[in-house]
């Protein structure tokens, strides 16, 4: 059978191309001979006669009429959207505004019209060339326009031309009396399902989306509550149920001023956005934080997270519990210093102020000044308070730790490495506060790792290869002349540039002599309280004497013989009583069988690292001679124990924090304490014992 013709006419080669690409995907083609005629082609390109003509729109009727054959018959297309592109529109959160831009007012609103007829329910602005733009839109949607939309909108949707509705085929097939219409339909049909089917998925997986949302926010500790912009409970959580007292979820959907609260509502609307309250409710505090919920810049609404306070401060308590257990607090504040004098009243000052920084802060002052006491202060006085304080001493730990416990190190980076390798104690600061102490004793090496991480602010495991970021507050301190140390090619001048940023010096306890009053005093209350004993008074000449005294190991020695006082003096303390002014005094001496619990401890202590022998032998060359360093370590030697000089120092420094002796400044030396010489009397005591056994 011959085909029919259809001619099409329409004033743009678009909408013909549309045509003959719909003819091809729904099969129209196998039926009717297709045409097409731009209006403007009319006079040269005569339609055929007998051919259905179907004009794009009723606007161009007058203009086909002349160049219409004789019987033949004109129709006007009826057009539809594309099936493709209601997935785009879908997307477009219903309400908001849109602008729909096409090349013309009438396009426009033809568009327009064929949007509100599919149930698109955003508020369309019609736009063309020449037209107004109203303000606030930043979506367009267009049918294959995109080149008319502003350029302040933000995105753009082309839903691409309309095409011809099936209602519109049906007449034709009519027309022709062609029984082939159900095949159309049929084709229609599968591309309607197909997008059907993507729909239907997309439904489904919103939905389990959902439900994965809703399990995560009823698994987490917060109360939280959704209200959309009509203040209606959009999703409210299970913990927000039972904190308001609520009869269930079911309250959501309501408008939240009937339903919540109204000291809760008042906080809602008090809160600005994204701002954190304490705020009490029926008796009881809570922390709440309100967030806007922004979608395409569009405000949809806010998110209410509250909680118990006191829940949150258990969470810190138990927090600082962990840091406490693992060491890594700073338990002295500001209010632990002490000191009146004009001098020290400076650097308190100037450390309360550095305290709110970031900055790298450099300590600088001799052996027993506080230098430790100030880091962790400041720490303390900082917005990191909340997060470790890790000490680590230079001096204190061999060379071939140092790298591994610094930095950590990966599972396998050597022999005897531990599982799950190890987190060094900058990993351990994070968020919190280091404290470089010695830090004039750190090796080449480890300076020059040192400067990186000052420098990049990450780390790098042993045996690692992967960065790790560390949010750090580095606090460094030396007893040691740093720059001397650089003249001498010893301290990298670039690390102490990168450390000497906020430097504070402290100054030695006999340059300060109007604070030893005061410093007594303190120390006086704490060990009288400690002993549990009446305090003590000092008389005018001793008072003058320690006034006069150098004290080589500053406020640490001090403390010392405070301590030290406390235990043999009755009421008042003369001259005669004071350590540094008496050779060894057996009469003050304290009775072995007096060895504190504390000194006990350092004793089980030495034995258990096995060096009670080696740490005896220095006691006794030091109660004998006293001295230097050097020359120790060469005493040490003729008795046949070979130490090298950090081991020596670090034996020096144990004996020091358990108060056994005095370790002077550079050349000066060590000196035993008095309680040294108890402890040396008391392991002589036991050995004897043990050699009449
Ligand atoms: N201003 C002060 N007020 C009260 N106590 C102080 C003060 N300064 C120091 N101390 C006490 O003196 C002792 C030594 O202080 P700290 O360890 O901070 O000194 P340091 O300068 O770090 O010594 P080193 O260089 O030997 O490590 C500590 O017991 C500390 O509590």
């Amino acid at each position: 059978m011959e085909k029919k013709t259809v001619t099409f006419v329409a004033k743009m080669d678009e909408f013909l191309q549309s045509v003959v690409s719909q003819c091809n995907e729904l099969g129209i083609s196998q039926d009717f001979h297709i045409e097409g005629r731009r209006l403007d082609q009319l006079p040269y390109r005569p339609i055929a006669e007998n051919s259905l003509v179907v004009l794009s729109t009723d606007r161009i009727c007058d203009q086909v009429e002349p160049y219409l054959p004789l019987g033949s018959q004109a129709i006007i297309a009826k057009r539809m959207l594309p099936y493709h592109s209601l997935r785009e529109m879908l997307e477009i959160p219903p309400g908001v505004k849109v602008l729909l831009v096409s090349d013309t007012a009438e396009t426009a609103s033809d568009t327009i019209r064929l949007l509100v007829e599919s149930g698109m329910d955003f508020e369309l602005h019609p736009y063309y060339p020449g037209a107004e733009l109203p303000p606030d839109i930043d979506i367009a949607v267009t049918p294959g326009e995109s080149e008319h939309v502003p350029p302040s909108i933000r995105k753009v949707v082309d839903i691409g031309f309309r095409v011809i509705d099936l209602s519109t085929w049906l007449e034709i097939y009519a027309h022709f009396d062609n029984a082939n219409f159900h095949k159309v339909t049929a084709r229609a049909m599968q591309s309607l399902i197909y997008i059907t089917k993507e729909l239907n998925n997309e439904i489904i997986h919103a939905r389990l989306l959902q439900m994965y949302l809703e399990g995560i926010v009823n698994g987490i500790e917060d109360a939280v509550i959704a209200l959309d912009e009509q203040e209606v409970i959009r999703f409210i959580n299970q913990k927000a149920v039972d904190t308001l007292h609520l009869p269930g979820p079911r309250v959501q959907g309501e408008k939240a001023a009937l339903c919540l609260p109204d000291d809760f509502m008042e906080t809602v609307r008090d809160c600005g956005e994204n701002e954190e309250l304490l705020v009490d409710w029926a008796g009881r505090t809570y922390f709440f934080r309100k967030m806007h919920i922004v979608m395409e810049g569009r405000f949809l609404g806010s998110l209410l997270l509250f909680r118990k306070a006191a829940e949150i401060e258990k969470m810190e308590h138990d927090y600082r519990l962990r840091l406490y257990s693992k060491g890594l607090v700073a338990k002295y504040s500001f209010d632990d210093i002490h000191g009146r004098s004009l001098s020290f009243q400076k650097v308190v000052q100037i450390a309360k102020k550095m305290a709110r920084s970031n900055s790298t802060i450099l300590l600088l002052g001799e052996t027993g000044t506080g230098k430790e006491l100030l880091a962790q202060a400041i720490h303390n006085a900082s917005p990191r308070k909340r997060e470790p304080f890790v000490g680590v001493n230079f001096a204190a730990i061999s060379e071939s730790l140092l790298e591994s416990e610094l930095f950590g190190y990966e599972e396998g980076a050597f022999t005897g490495a531990r599982k799950g390798g190890h987190i060094g104690w900058f990993e351990l600061a994070h968020k919190g506060t280091i404290f470089l102490d010695e830090i004039g004793d750190a090796s080449g090496a480890i300076q020059n790792r040192l400067l990186r991480v000052l420098q990049e602010r990450q780390i790098m495991r042993v045996g690692g290869n992967k960065v790790i970021p560390v949010d750090i507050r580095v606090i460094a301190a030396t007893n040691q002349d740093l720059q001397q140390m650089i003249k001498e090619g010893r301290f990298r001048a670039d690390l102490y540039y990168r450390l000497n940023i906020l430097p504070i010096h402290l100054p030695p306890l006999r340059k300060r002599g109007e604070d030893i009053p005061w410093l007594v005093e303190a120390f006086v209350r704490h060990y009288c309280l400690d002993l549990r004993r009446p305090p003590f008074t000092l008389s005018r000449e001793a008072l003058k004497a320690m006034q006069e005294y150098h004290w080589p190991g500053n406020i640490r020695e001090l403390e010392n013989v405070v301590e030290y006082l406390a235990h043999v003096v009755e009421d008042e303390v003369y001259a005669h009583h004071l350590p540094f002014l008496q050779t060894y005094n057996t009469e003050l001496s304290l009775d072995t069988a007096m060895l504190q619990d504390q000194e006990l401890a350092a004793y089980q202590e030495y034995e258990k690292r096995g060096f009670l022998p080696e740490m005896m032998a220095i006691l006794q060359e030091l109660s004998e001679t006293g001295g230097g360093r050097y020359a120790l370590q060469e005493q040490m030697r003729e008795h046949g124990y070979e130490l090298t000089t950090q081991q020596l120092r670090y034996r020096l420094k144990l004996l020091q924090q358990d108060e056994l002796i005095f370790v002077g400044k550079g050349r000066q030396g060590s000196t035993i304490s008095p309680k040294g010489e108890a402890f040396l009397a008391f392991y002589k005591h036991a050995m004897a014992k043990e050699g009449m056994k």
